[in-house]
């Protein structure tokens, strides 16, 4: 082996990948010459099929090289349209699908501004084309061939509203974006955002079911957030590192709809008392509160649901693109309840949709919790169902 280490090549993450490939992957490799010189041809293109599928990635310049020079396979084409791109989420939501590179184009819409925010996003040099498409008249094209439609359009909550308090504007947005997303690609993966979550997804269901499109597999309620909340919440209570915490969050995404499983964290916590778990637990529920009341009028969370919302969309990515064992909680069609929507664990594939998990072992707290939230859980569901039937 040479001396002289190489540095330009850094490859940093190493998920999903099998043990010859860690130790690969552990190098840092800097040319050609070093690549075709202590790599195989078939390990050059293992680790290529890695980088193509999202398992694993590098700088920009060892992904090129790596590409030219060893691979005859080609990173899939996917399209991303955001639906009110020009939005407090929705432009840094853009920011953040453009520097994912299993992005090959981007679809920025909104009624107003994507002009400016596409201009501003496509300056970024990163792998995707970036388009930005204003108004009902160019919804067609801005949706046409895209593979996940993610969807942050609609009012915020101002202080003193809950979520439901949208549903007279935000269910109506809803319901026409996914009478286009039915007509111009009904094989999209739906990422929802808009809220009331819980009802804004039966509406899609419903419009889905209407225009005969419907694919449960492909439709999804983002509760990410809940999700990045919870494990900061509970690193910073168990004095644990952040980046080691995993926290399932169930139930839906509205106050005590939000049910995270605790008991069911990992790195495990001996340190916290039931009072702390309490707190925790409520602590999460009103996460999206303690942000209004902080904006004091100026909207609710934009910047945390933009990373929550790019993380949700790269793992559909991942799943249609072939990553094995792609697994977050996402508000779902569900049977793993009586209730026919529910946010739990569910494994991403190549139809979106794989699995959907049951709950696991609950602590007694959270069996109750699990009772409390049905009842509201269910009727923010019949009220989005009775909405898009009526209307
Ligand atoms: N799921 C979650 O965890 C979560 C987290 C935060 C916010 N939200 C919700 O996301 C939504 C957006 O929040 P925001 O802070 O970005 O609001 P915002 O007002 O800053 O942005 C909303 C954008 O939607 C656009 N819009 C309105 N009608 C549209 C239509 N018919 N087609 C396309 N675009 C349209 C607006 O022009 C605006 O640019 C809200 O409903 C909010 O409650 C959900
Ligand atoms: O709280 C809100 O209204 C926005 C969002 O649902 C959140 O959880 O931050």
């Amino acid at each position: 082996m040479t001396s002289s280490r190489p540095s330009s090549l850094s490859f940093y993450s190493k998920l999903h990948l099998s043990a010859p490939f860690k130790s690969a992957l552990l190098f840092t490799l800097s040319s050609q010459t070093f690549c075709s010189k202590y790599f195989s041809t078939s390990m050059l293109r293992s680790i290529q099929s890695a980088l193509r599928r999202g398992e694993v990635s590098c700088s920009s310049s060892s992904s090129h090289l790596l590409r030219r020079s060893y691979s005859s396979e080609s990173t899939p084409e996917r399209k991303v349209a955001v639906l009110g791109a020009a939005g407090g989420i929705g432009q840094p939501l853009s920011l953040l699908m453009k520097l994912n590179p299993l992005v090959s184009k981007l679809a920025l819409y909104d009624i107003a501004g994507t002009p400016g925010v596409a201009a501003d996003v496509s300056h970024v040099n990163t792998r995707s084309e970036v388009a930005g498409y204003i108004g009902e008249e160019q919804l067609e094209q801005a949706l046409t061939g895209s593979d996940v439609v993610v969807i942050p359009a609609g009012v915020p909550r101002k202080p003193g509203m809950t979520r439901d308090d949208l549903f007279n504007i935000n269910a109506g947005i809803v319901k026409s974006l996914c009478t286009a997303i039915a007509k111009y690609c009904p094989n999209a993966v739906v990422n929802m955002i808009s809220n009331p979550v819980n009802s804004t997804v039966p509406i899609a269901a419903e419009v889905f079911k209407k225009a005969g499109t419907y694919d449960e597999t492909k439709l999804f309620g983002v509760t990410m957030l809940d999700v990045v909340r919870a494990k900061t919440f509970y690193a910073g209570k168990a004095k644990v590192n952040v980046a080691d915490v995993n926290v399932p969050v169930v139930g839906g995404h509205a106050g005590i709809t939000i049910l995270p499983l605790f008991s069911q964290a990992t790195p495990k916590a001996n340190n916290l008392s039931d009072e702390d778990i309490v707190a925790l637990t409520k602590r999460t529920q009103d996460g999206g509160t303690e942000v209004v009341e902080a904006k004091a009028g100026k909207g609710s969370a934009t910047l945390s649901m933009a990373y929550a919302g790019a993380l949700f969309a790269d793992a559909c990515l991942k799943g249609l693109n072939g990553v094995p064992d792609v697994v977050e909680c996402a508000f779902v069609q569900s049977s793993i309840t009586e209730l026919p929507f529910f946010a739990s664990k569910v494994k991403l594939g190549k139809n979106g949709v794989e699995e959907v998990y049951g709950l696991g072992l609950l602590s007694d707290y959270e069996k109750q919790g699990l009772e409390k939230l049905k009842p509201e859980l269910l009727s923010s569901i019949e009220k989005g169902i009775k909405f898009a039937k009526e209307n």
